[in-house]
């Protein structure tokens, strides 16, 4: 067994849940091997099974990432810091100001976003953001010690994991390699850790929904897989199918900004979270995600170089003179998001909201 490592800071554990034993209706998702994406043979052999678990799921499983259980669960332990060990105080002086720059950096307190509109709930997420240049800002004092980890954990999201995943879209896309990764180099937002804790009144009045059906509309959203259920994903059917925990696995799906770029070919897939089951609600649900998007100046244009989008047809959310930055369509979403009483949309469930001339749709 190797030595513990002493040089590392000592962080309080985080006791996570045991996995539930209730049977619920799980999705059926691919189970993609990352290390086969080392080599040219391996991602030949593995963009076709990356490639249709999104198109169809758009849900997958990445187990073979590269972190061991314990380097997971260490950076699990350290993602809880923001949250049960900075005094509240503190908590206020690192707070984000979402609504006026649009960035997730710091700490988003709980009663935020709109939950149900109808019967005035709010959310009760509590988050923690940190860009991927972790030194862009200062942070709690209880987390600094944590930095070079956090810094560590950054890089290998982006470089170890959404990098070979890039490589292997735009290898389904027959495009050269490199294509997507030249959009997403190592410089916007990245690391955020959450927690979610609720009140048996709100349960009830939000139909147990935590977090509204929604898509990300980041590329890539890497979620490290957590035991405490909730996360559903709408299955083509109509039907809300449970995402199961998975030992050191990734759940990993794309967003919005990977429909524009794909031009409709990898179409996001609604999620949301509802309240856990009956033997882990007494625990806390703590959640570590890498969400990735492309580069500030990235104009969100359809890749009509792809052979493959030649072949099928381009399908666009707006017309190409009016295709948004990345920068300022992830802002304006950011601002926005959630904030408003929304307005019923045309079909019955969903609310609609307009960012940038671009309908973004909630589903309850
Ligand atoms: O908490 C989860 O499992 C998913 C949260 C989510 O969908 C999001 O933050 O975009
Ligand atoms: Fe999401």
């Amino acid at each position: 067994m190797p030595a513990p490592c002493v040089a590392s800071p000592k962080c309080p554990r985080y006791i996570p849940a045991p996995p539930t034993e209730e049977k619920l209706d799980f999705a059926d998702l691919a189970i993609i091997d990352l290390a086969k994406a080392q080599t040219p043979k391996g991602r030949a052999e593995i963009y076709p099974q990356v490639r249709d678990a999104l198109r169809t799921n758009g849900f997958m499983y990445v187990v073979n990432h590269g972190y061991t259980q314990a380097q997971r669960d260490r950076f699990f332990d350290i993602a809880d810091v923001p949250f049960s060990v900075v005094p509240p105080e503190e908590m206020k002086t690192y707070r984000a100001t979402i609504e006026k720059v649009g960035e997730y950096q710091g700490f988003k307190p709980r009663r935020y976003w709109h939950v149900d509109t109808e019967n005035k709930v709010l959310d009760q997420i509590e988050q923690y953001g940190i860009n991927r240049n972790v030194y862009l800002r200062p942070h709690p004092q209880a987390l600094r010690p944590f930095l070079p980890e956090l810094d560590a954990f950054a890089r290998h999201n982006h470089i170890n994991i959404l990098h070979p995943i890039l490589r292997l879209l735009a290898l389904s896309l027959e495009l050269p390699e490199d294509t997507l990764v030249k959009k997403h180099t190592f410089d916007a937002n990245g690391v955020t850790a959450m927690r979610y804790p609720r009140s048996e009144e709100e349960e009830r009045l939000a139909n147990n929904v935590w977090f509204k059906g929604h898509t990300d509309y980041g590329s890539v959203t890497i979620l490290w897989s957590q035991p405490v259920s909730g996360l559903q994903i709408l299955s083509k059917d109509g039907k809300w199918k449970w995402v199961q925990h998975m030992d050191n696995a990734l759940v990993i799906n794309t967003g919005d900004t990977m429909e524009f770029l794909s031009g409709g070919f990898y179409k996001p897939t609604i999620h949301r979270v509802v309240q856990p089951p009956k033997d882990q609600r007494s625990y806390s649900r703590l959640g570590v995600f890498y969400f990735s998007l492309p580069n500030d100046d990235v104009r969100l244009l359809p890749c009509t170089d792809s052979p493959v989008l030649q072949r099928i047809g381009i399908e666009r959310k707006c017309a190409d003179e009016d295709a948004p930055l990345a920068g300022n369509w992830m802002k304006e979403r950011s601002v926005a998001y959630g904030r408003k009483e929304l307005k019923k949309g045309k079909e019955e469930g969903v609310e609609e909201e307009l960012i940038n001339g671009i309908v973004v749709k909630h589903y309850n």
